[in-house]
């Protein structure tokens, strides 16, 4: 399937596309998920500001006639989300098929509508057993679909929190690395300066400015930031231009200013190297942080509490890929990542992905924390790789 639009399809495709969006669905709806249906036109701000740098690029944004600014839902998981926060009391094992639209370069051969069929668990009292239920039911839909061979990607964004929980690290650098886990290149640069004790090399009138920035305030100092980007006539996009030249001019204050202990750097940096089986990488992770004398025994035990349960519920995850810098390219995600790849399929290997995000709910309004996972099964995917695998 080579065309950018799913209405390409012949009468046949069109018929086993939705054959099979129907029966992942109806798996679901038997593990006892209720399904919704969703809005396609959805405020734009909230999947801006939640779903990640790889997904804002990829947008349709509009206005509509009274100036609303909308856009296509690129996911499900935000909109059934945002239906569940709407129907306070309903179900909270919920799931959804629907068209969803990601903005693609011309000339790329993914899909820019396509279907996806997600369940989400929402405030489950145990979240490694939620987090197996959820991968196993993923690994039962492909199965159900008659697919045999994938991989299975894994991660864990919960043991990198631990880990920069656990280290002493100077005010402000916490949360800076824990939110650009999202963004891997920047993410590199800002770890390699840290693993550097590099003070930033700046010199002359951006070192006078940085060296005034790290007085401030954060609000304060974007405030300065800008006036001066107003005053050199920088018009700012949708105010994001401003936001990130001022958190990375905030940034390099901060490094000019503070450093961090080479020793600690450089655990991130081993951390961060950590791939291969699951098995192996926690011992390796035992060995780094023990090593340091630094205790992430909690999210460890996490962990191999849910590879327990999965392996209980039916999915073999010896098998499985883990990697500690694996994070998705979903900013929501706060812990349990994972992804199910047909290397056969080229730029369109990942056919289902997922994980947990325990912050979510708390960001589109829920009163009190709501604990989710979920995960969405890309259905024109499933359908290429069922035949690939039939050699058609
Ligand atoms: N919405 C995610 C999948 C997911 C569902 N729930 C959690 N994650 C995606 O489109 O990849």
């Amino acid at each position: 399937m080579s065309s950018t639009s799913m209405a390409a399809l012949d009468g046949e495709g069109l018929r086993a596309r939705e054959a099979l969006a129907v029966a992942v669905r109806a798996g679901f709806e038997g593990a006892g998920y209720a399904p919704v249906s969703a809005p396609v036109m959805q405020p734009a701000d909230i999947f801006l500001d939640m779903s990640g740098e790889d997904i804002r690029r990829r947008m349709y944004v509009f206005a509509d006639p009274a100036g609303e600014e909308l856009c296509l839902r690129p996911e499900l998981t935000i909109p059934v989300c945002r239906l569940y926060l709407e129907g306070a009391g309903g179900p909270k094992k919920l799931c959804s098929v629907g068209a969803v639209y990601r903005y693609q370069q011309k000339g790329s051969a993914k899909l820019r509508e396509f279907t996806q069929a997600g369940l989400e668990c929402l405030d489950a009292a145990d979240a490694e057993a939620a987090d197996a239920e959820v991968i196993s039911l993923a690994a039962r839909a492909l199965a159900d679909a008659g697919l045999k061979n994938y991989e299975i990607e894994i991660g864990d964004l919960a043991l990198f929190d631990a880990l920069v929980d656990a280290l002493d690290l100077p005010p402000g650098w916490r949360s800076r690395l824990k939110r650009h886990f999202w963004r891997p290149d920047y993410f590199r640069e800002l770890l390699a300066r840290l693993a550097a004790g590099d003070a930033g090399d700046e010199t002359g009138d951006k070192q006078a400015l940085i060296s005034a920035l790290a007085g401030l305030d954060e609000e304060r100092a974007k405030d300065v930031i800008e006036d001066v980007l107003k005053l050199a006539g920088i018009a700012p996009v949708g105010g994001r231009t401003v936001e990130e030249v001022a958190e990375r001019l905030l940034e390099q204050a901060e490094l000019a200013s503070s450093s961090v202990p080479r020793a600690a750097a450089e655990l991130i940096s081993g951390f961060l190297a950590v791939s291969g089986t699951p098995k192996e990488c926690i011992a390796r992770i035992k060995a780094l942080t023990g090593g340091a004398g630094v205790s992430i025994d909690a999210a460890i035990a996490r962990f191999e509490r849910r590879m327990e349960l999965t392996a209980k519920a039916g999915l073999d995850l010896s098998r499985a890929h883990f990697a500690t810098g694996f994070g998705r390219n979903m900013a929501y995600y706060t812990g349990f990542v994972f992804e199910f790849r047909v290397a056969a399929l080229g730029v369109d290997a990942m056919i289902c992905g997922g994980g947990r995000y325990d912050d979510l709910l708390s960001a589109l309004g829920a009163a009190s924390p709501v604990p989710a996972v979920g995960c969405a099964v890309g259905i024109e995917r499933l359908l290429a790789a069922v035949a690939k695998e039939a050699g058609k």
